[in-house]
């Protein structure tokens, strides 16, 4: 197992002088604990961690605050040849869970992250268990299996339907319709803003397909160069070019033979590279860089994005003859905002998920706190509101989460806060449902007077 393929590469990092605002930022983007600070030329100078970002926002830093008091200087680097038992060790005991790794010229290469070993281990056994009962149908029938997965590289998915959270309406009837066609090998495009769920959905997606025990391969078109893309796409011959392995490489099309390649960021895919997955897509087969053998490959098709690509098309920027390659079945995941029942919902379901993994014993959320992840529009959705629990829930520790654990800018924003007068039919049915009923309670998550909410009651007849 090769420590770049365990690792999330890394392509942007910090610097001493970038600011509390684009920490925040940088971590709500890329879900890391751990930001990478380097200078011009990409040498590694520290490390800035979530919880500087705590302590820097306890201690009131405003936004434009630079992080560079925060930095940590002292950060242990893991070398490329490390052996599988120094790195289970050196992850398990990381203070922050994630280490940097560096490439062989010493620049910021990419996070190993406790997320990323369990995947590769996870694969590890995916291949074990192949081998196994390759093996075991060997000694059965005394005959030699024909066909083997290149599963090397490759992942399995990591989540099924049970781990979407859902009570709204929409979401329910997007994954029934899903749960009918994941079984085919139909492409699927799945459109929705960040943090809308879209990855969780294509691994539950693969997880509940005939291909379930194949892989399952995903590539971020935005977080690679574009001159890397193709060979990550397609792989490469030996000495295709400098610095290409001597033996040559399988790509992820390669790698997902018979399971799922996952497309994620497709808006951000380079035209050229449109170009050579459409018609790998529509001959089945491709070429390696540099090679000249036809490699025939049977892989489904998810892809996702949140970039508007009907304009793309319309700016030149993404062909048209792809999109409806890849939108054969296409669902958009509506935002957190549309979907408000589901807020405390997901809160609820995170603090009792994350307890163990964080060490704290959270009961709950106090009912303002409650009030005020309901009235705010989360613009990073789930995933901002996970990441807020997760800030919440450490530096809360025990109880219930109240306001003074919550960050400012949901407080600002319920001072401002006005029901839209479009909205406020749903809203006012949504929190009564929410609160089972309790005026009193719903009046409180809406964040209005007890007047108002009667007031509105009436003018649309809600008993
Ligand atoms: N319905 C849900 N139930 C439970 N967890 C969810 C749900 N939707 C999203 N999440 C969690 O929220 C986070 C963000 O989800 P995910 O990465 O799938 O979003 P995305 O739409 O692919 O985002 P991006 O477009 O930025 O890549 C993940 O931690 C995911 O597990």
């Amino acid at each position: 197992m090769k420590l770049e393929n365990i690792m999330q590469p890394v392509n942007t990092y910090l610097q001493v002088h970038d600011t509390l605002k684009d920490a925040t930022e940088y971590m709500l983007e890329t879900k890391y604990n751990t930001i990478p600070i380097g200078d011009e030329e990409g040498n590694l100078l520290g490390i800035f961690t979530r919880s500087s970002l705590y302590r820097m926002i306890l201690s009131g830093a405003s936004l434009d605050s630079e992080i560079a008091p925060y930095i940590i200087k002292d950060v242990t680097i893991t070398a490329n040849d490390i052996t599988m038992d120094q790195l289970i060790h050196r992850v398990q005991h990381s203070k922050v869970g994630e280490t940097v790794i560096l490439d062989e010229n010493g620049k910021i290469a990419g996070l190993l992250t406790k997320q990323s070993v369990t995947r590769a281990f996870a694969e590890l056994s995916n291949h074990l268990r192949q081998e196994l009962n390759e093996l075991q149908s060997l000694r059965n029938f005394n005959q030699l299996s024909t066909k083997k997965d290149p599963i090397n590289g490759s992942s399995t998915s990591l989540y099924t339907w049970q781990d979407i959270i859902t009570r709204d309406s929409k979401m329910e009837e997007i994954i029934q319709t899903l749960k009918k066609i994941s079984k085919g090998s139909l492409p699927v495009l799945l459109r929705g803003a960040s943090g809308t769920g879209k990855e969780l959905f294509a691994h539950a997606i693969h997880a509940s397909s005939s291909r379930s025990n194949k892989p399952f391969v995903t590539i971020n078109c935005a977080a690679i160069p574009e001159q890397l893309l193709e060979a990550e796409f397609f792989g490469y011959e030996a000495g295709a070019f400098t610095g290409a392995e001597r033996k040559g490489h399988a790509g992820k099309f390669e790698l997902a033979h018979g399971g799922t390649l996952f497309l994620d960021e497709i808006g951000d895919m380079p035209l050229n590279l449109q170009s050579k997955l459409l018609r790998a897509i529509e001959g089945k087969s491709f070429y390696r860089v540099g090679g000249n053998q036809l490699i025939q490959v049977d892989v489904r098709i998810i892809s996702a994005t949140n970039a508007p690509l009907e304009k793309l098309i319309k700016e030149k920027k993404f062909r048209e003859d792809l999109l409806y390659r890849l939108n054969v079945m296409s669902v958009t995941i509506p935002p957190l905002h549309e979907r408000k029942n589901d807020i405390l919902l997901l809160a609820n379901t995170f603090i009792q998920q994350l307890n163990d993994e964080l060490g704290t014993s959270v009961a709950g959320l106090a009912e303002e706190a409650a009030g005020l992840l309901y009235a705010y529009d989360w613009p990073g959705n789930i995933r901002e509101l996970k990441n807020i629990i997760q800030r919440g829930m450490a530096l809360t520790g025990q109880g219930q989460i109240t306001m003074s654990s919550l960050p400012d800018e949901l407080k600002e924003n319920n001072m401002k806060r006005t029901i839209e007068p479009s909205n406020e039919k749903k809203e006012l049915e949504e929190a009564l449902i929410e609160t089972n009923g309790n005026k009193a309670k719903a009046t409180r998550l809406l964040g209005i007077s007890r007047s108002t909410f009667y007031e509105k009651m009436n003018k649309y007849g809600i008993i």
